[in-house]
């Protein structure tokens, strides 16, 4: 019995020595405090509230540039001094990023050959292609129709509180759909339509905590459903990649097909990824765009005040009479410092010894860049955890990094702030909205858990809509 009991024991102490013990080359770095971490994971703690109560005070009252942060069983070095983070930690071309295992179902979705995955030449490849088809005007009409049928929605229905971070959801999907695949899915007229349900049930499958903690569950007890979903709507975009090559539009597919350097596969896998990085963080900030106007209905009065004084045309919105609009834009960025749509960047490792801050760093170490850590320090926004728009009016306003940095920062991040900046100013322009009463929003926006996305995603968000007297 004893001799059993020691043995478990002494099982028990090598598993947490090696899940749980700090690497001797990383013991002289501060260390966010293991039990309230593990206690945070467990019981299902949003991401955002993890990082207020946990990390930050490593930032704010310690004034540390870095943090070890346990995970997935290794420690992490999360950045969240904006100064380290981007101008050193961000442009070092000695740091190469770290994906999750190869073996996560994920990967069966979004494919290999794509911007995410590759490295040297072919990254560069995928880079200078997927760069360039962003960097076109950006689809301001489609984004507009979008944003009218979210309207005429939102009129049909004749409950008028309703469940926005769902219809956030749906936009942002009808805009990827048009806009990158040149086929219109109309996810906000037919939610149950076979395409956007095959695509929801696939990504929550996809992205389920269990299966990204321990990847080999996929290989010992295969869940045929969502393997089935996943090429479901691999052929779905394949099909319409073959209908473009020979009958090309207006879209980031036909522009792909358009690159000699481009594979018909290039292609596929670049807009498998499109769909997951752009979808539910499109709809987060969006969210959270909504839900602070909601909340604060003097600022939410003041970004009308200014639609209604420039955008007097319908159909006229452009870039121009939208870059017309700072005050919303101040609105939006505020909304987006508050509740980050993306927590912190994949890691990175280098393979040099590097500096960051006070800390010598020793080659092989995992990092990533806190975006939310920078965008709550104290040093840089006096009394960080209040909305205040007007600090994006300030032309000295601190550094921003919604969309990461460096070479590896978001690609679509111009067309993601137009698309946010259209669809905020026709809702402005249409309706007053708040939150009904007994929301459990009402003092905090409350985040979904999304340990694997690291996304922040207003959960049952519901926003009580009212129409404008014209
Ligand atoms: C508000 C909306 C968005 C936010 C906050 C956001 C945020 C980010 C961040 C933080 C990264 C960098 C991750 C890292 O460094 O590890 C990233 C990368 C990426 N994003 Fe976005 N994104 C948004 C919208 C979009 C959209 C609409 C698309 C596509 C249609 C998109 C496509 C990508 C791709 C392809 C990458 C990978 C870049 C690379 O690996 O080099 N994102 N995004």
């Amino acid at each position: 019995m004893s001799f059993f009991f020691l043995i478990s024991v002494a099982g028990l102490l090598v598993v947490a020595k090696f899940l749980f013990l700090v690497p001797p080359k990383l013991s002289h770095l501060p260390r966010a405090p293991l039990l309230p971490l593990l206690f945070s994971y467990l019981s299902l703690e949003p991401e955002d509230e993890r990082i207020r109560r946990i990390i930050l005070p490593f930032a704010n009252e310690k004034g540390e540039p870095v943090v070890l942060v346990w995970a997935f069983g290794m420690w992490f070095v999360h950045i969240i001094d904006y100064e380290v983070g981007i101008r050193i930690a961000m442009k070092d071309k000695t740091w190469v990023r770290q994906l999750p295992p190869q073996d996560l179902l994920f990967w069966k979705f979004v494919g290999h050959q794509n911007l995410v995955f590759t490295t040297g030449e072919e990254w560069k490849k995928h880079s200078r292609v997927v760069t360039s088809v962003f960097l076109r005007q950006p689809p301001i009409q489609d984004f507009v129709s979008v944003a009218q049928r979210l309207i005429n929605a939102m009129d049909r229905d004749p409950n008028k509180t309703v469940p926005w971070d769902k219809l956030a959801k749906r936009v942002t999907i009808d805009i990827l759909s048009i806009t990158v695949l040149g086929n219109d899915i109309r996810a906000l007229d037919w939610p149950d339509s076979p395409i956007p349900s095959t695509y929801n049930r696939c990504v929550a499958g996809l992205t389920a905590p269990p299966y990204i903690f321990l990847p080999f569950l996929d290989k010992y007890f295969p869940r045929k459903g969502i393997v089935n979903d996943a090429a479901y709507l691999r052929e779905f975009f394949m099909d319409l990649i073959k209908e473009k090559a020979t009958n090309p539009g207006n879209d980031l597919i036909s522009l792909m097909l358009a690159e000699p350097s481009f594979s018909e596969q290039d292609v596929l896998d670049n807009v498998s990824l499109f769909f997951v990085a752009g979808h539910e963080t499109t709809a987060g900030a969006l969210s959270s765009i909504i839900y602070y106007f909601a909340t604060h209905p003097e600022q939410q009065e003041a970004a009308r005040a200014e639609v209604c004084q420039v955008f007097t045309l319908k159909d006229s919105l452009d870039t121009n009479l939208i870059a017309r609009m700072p005050f919303v834009f101040a609105c939006i960025q505020e909304a987006m410092r508050m509740n980050n749509p993306s927590n912190f960047t994949l890691p990175r490792s280098n393979s040099v010894p590097t500096t960051l801050g006070k800390y010598a760093i020793p080659p092989d170490t995992l990092m990533c860049f806190s975006m939310s850590g920078v965008h709550h320090l104290e040093k840089a926004w006096e009394r960080h955890d209040i909305y205040n728009p007007e600090r994006f009016m300030d032309p000295n306003a601190g550094g921003t990094a919604f969309f990461g940095a460096g070479l590896r920062q978001c690609p679509a991040r111009h067309f993601a702030m137009w698309e946010l900046r259209t669809i905020t100013i026709m809702l402005l322009n249409e309706y007053k909205w708040s939150l009904p009463p007994g929301s459990a929003h009402k003092d905090k926006v409350q985040n979904s858990f999304s340990f694997s996305t690291n996304l922040n995603l207003p959960k049952d968000l519901f926003v009580t809509f009212e129409r404008l007297q014209q």
